[in-house]
Formats: C-alpha cells, structure tokens, sequence
C-alpha cells in the first residue's frame, strides 16, 4: 500500500485558489509551479473553467509546459446531468493533453453535480485513454469504495475525514489541511499502515479541531479559502490577501483566529 499526500497549492497549483484567478494568472501559477518544482514535485494542473475550450486550452497549456498531470471540475454552469454527458465533458478535455494522466476533479459541495462516482469510473476507464483517477472531495464514503474496486486511483480531499478515507481504500490525499500540518497527516497514514486505529483517531481530532475553527473564520470571510490563508500566514507564509466575494480579517478578527487556534494546540502541531 502506498499511500501518499500532497500539498493542495503545490500540487494542483491552481485549484481553490486558482477559482478566483484569470486564465492567465493561472497559466502564470503553473509555469512558476513547474520551475520551482525541478521536477521534486508532482504538479497536477487544475483546468476546470465555465466553457469547455478554455479548459482545452489550460490542458494543453499544462502539456506544453512540463506538468505532470491535468485534473478538472465538470462545467460549472452548464452542469453536466448524467454520466455521458460527465464522461464526453472529461474527454474533450483529457484529448488535449494526451500524454498526461486526466484526473477528475468530484467536489460536488462546491460544483453541484453529484453523479455516481462508480459508474463514471467504469466508463472513464473505457472512454478515455488517459484517465488517471479521481480526486475524492466527497464524504459519500459508499460511493469511494466503489471507485476503489473499479481499479482507479482514488485521491481523498475530505480532510476531516481522512482516517475514514484510507480505511476504505483511498490511495492518497490532495486537501487543504496538508498545507500546514502535513505532520499531522503523515501520521495518521503512518498510524493506519500499522494498524493503530485509536491513535490514528486522535490525529484525526486534531484535524476536526483545526477546520471547527477554520470554518468559523471562513464563515465570516466569505469562504474557507480565505482563512486558509490567514491560517498560512500564522505559519509564516504570506500568502496576500483573498480575492472577491471573500474578504480579509480584521485587525481584530485576526487576532481572535490566531487566540483559537492555541487554543486547540495548532501551534504544537506544525
Ligand atoms: C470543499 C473543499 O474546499 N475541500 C478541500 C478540503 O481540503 C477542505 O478544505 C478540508 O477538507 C476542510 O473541509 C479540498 O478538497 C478542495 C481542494 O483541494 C481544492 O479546492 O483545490
């Protein structure tokens, strides 16, 4: 079993945050993703965008510029509503990166479409040559399994899940969390390989602690990217300020967040 996790940002660079970036800016993030990277870091590019041809042309951009894999979201407002339409949307993106592993990005909390992931991931396999796997952000836990026995590669991102996540199979993880407490996780991987499920639980806990507090914060700043940031500033990494509809803390609010997350013994954690 090799199970592995990856840090959201340098793994995906432009998922969560790349939402609120331009095609450019997006295009901007990869190619520093890749030079930084010198090849120590997988970088898989997210391409999901509202239309279907600046999807193809991310990917492609992706493919010329040395990444390692492209993932995407379905359309965003033209939902696709069955699994054809899922399965043709992933395909004309997959084309145009043909030599890279296509992943499908399954986050239906924030995209609405909330298709069967099992099926999908039959006809995937079957329909698209360079299907790669799928990035898990879903707690319907049932439908992951399902994923697991069709033999694709699951990525789990629910991370106040985790432990239940590779309990049922999932073969790595791709979340937020990682960014900042990637011992924490590394942990719990380490504690379930072993078969120390009390122990790994109490991990899990921490991770539950932290996103009690993170949501509060994400609550008032208009989404959880935001104090996501503010929770990387902490650690001392600038990440600027979040982009509309989602604000910045206050001077106090900061404060607060900061009081919360001692609280709770983030600061131990990293
Ligand atoms: C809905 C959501 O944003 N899920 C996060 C999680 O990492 C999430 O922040 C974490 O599980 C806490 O809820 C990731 O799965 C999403 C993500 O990696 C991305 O948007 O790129």
């Amino acid at each position: 079993m090799n199970i592995t996790i990856s840090k959201c940002t340098a793994v995906n660079g432009t998922t969560g945050e790349g939402k609120s970036l331009t095609k450019e800016e997006r295009k901007e993030v990869v190619e520093h993703w890749i030079k930084v990277s010198k090849k120590r870091l997988i970088v898989i590019v997210h391409v999901g965008c509202i239309n279907v041809k600046e999807s193809q042309e991310l990917a492609r951009h992706a493919q010329d510029v040395g990444a390692d894999a492209v993932a995407s979201l379905p359309s965003l407002f033209f939902k696709p509503s069955n699994i054809d339409a899922l399965v043709h949307h992933c395909a004309e993106i997959a084309k145009s990166a043909p030599t890279l592993p296509f992943i499908y990005y399954h986050l239906p909390i924030m995209t609405g479409v909330e298709l069967n992931m099992e099926d999908f991931s039959y006809r995937a396999q079957k329909e698209i040559p360079n299907f790669g796997g799928i990035k898990f952000s879903s707690k319907d836990l049932p439908d992951m399994i399902g994923v697991v026995f069709s033999g694709v590669n699951v990525l789990f991102g629910c991370d106040e899940q985790f432990v239940g996540g590779l309990a049922m199979g999932a073969h790595g993880g791709v979340g937020s969390l990682y960014n900042f407490m990637p011992k924490i996780y590394h942990k719990m991987i380490a504690l379930i390989k072993q078969g120390s499920l009390p122990e790994a639980r109490e991990e899990q806990m921490k991770g539950q602690r932290l996103c009690r507090v993170m949501y509060k914060y994400g609550n008032l700043q208009g989404g959880n990217v935001a104090a996501l940031k503010q929770i990387m500033s902490y650690t001392g990494v600038e990440m600027g300020p979040p982009r509309s509809p989602m604000r910045e803390c206050t001077k106090e609010e900061k404060e607060k967040f900061k009081n919360e997350l001692k609280a709770i013994g983030f600061f131990e954690w990293l």
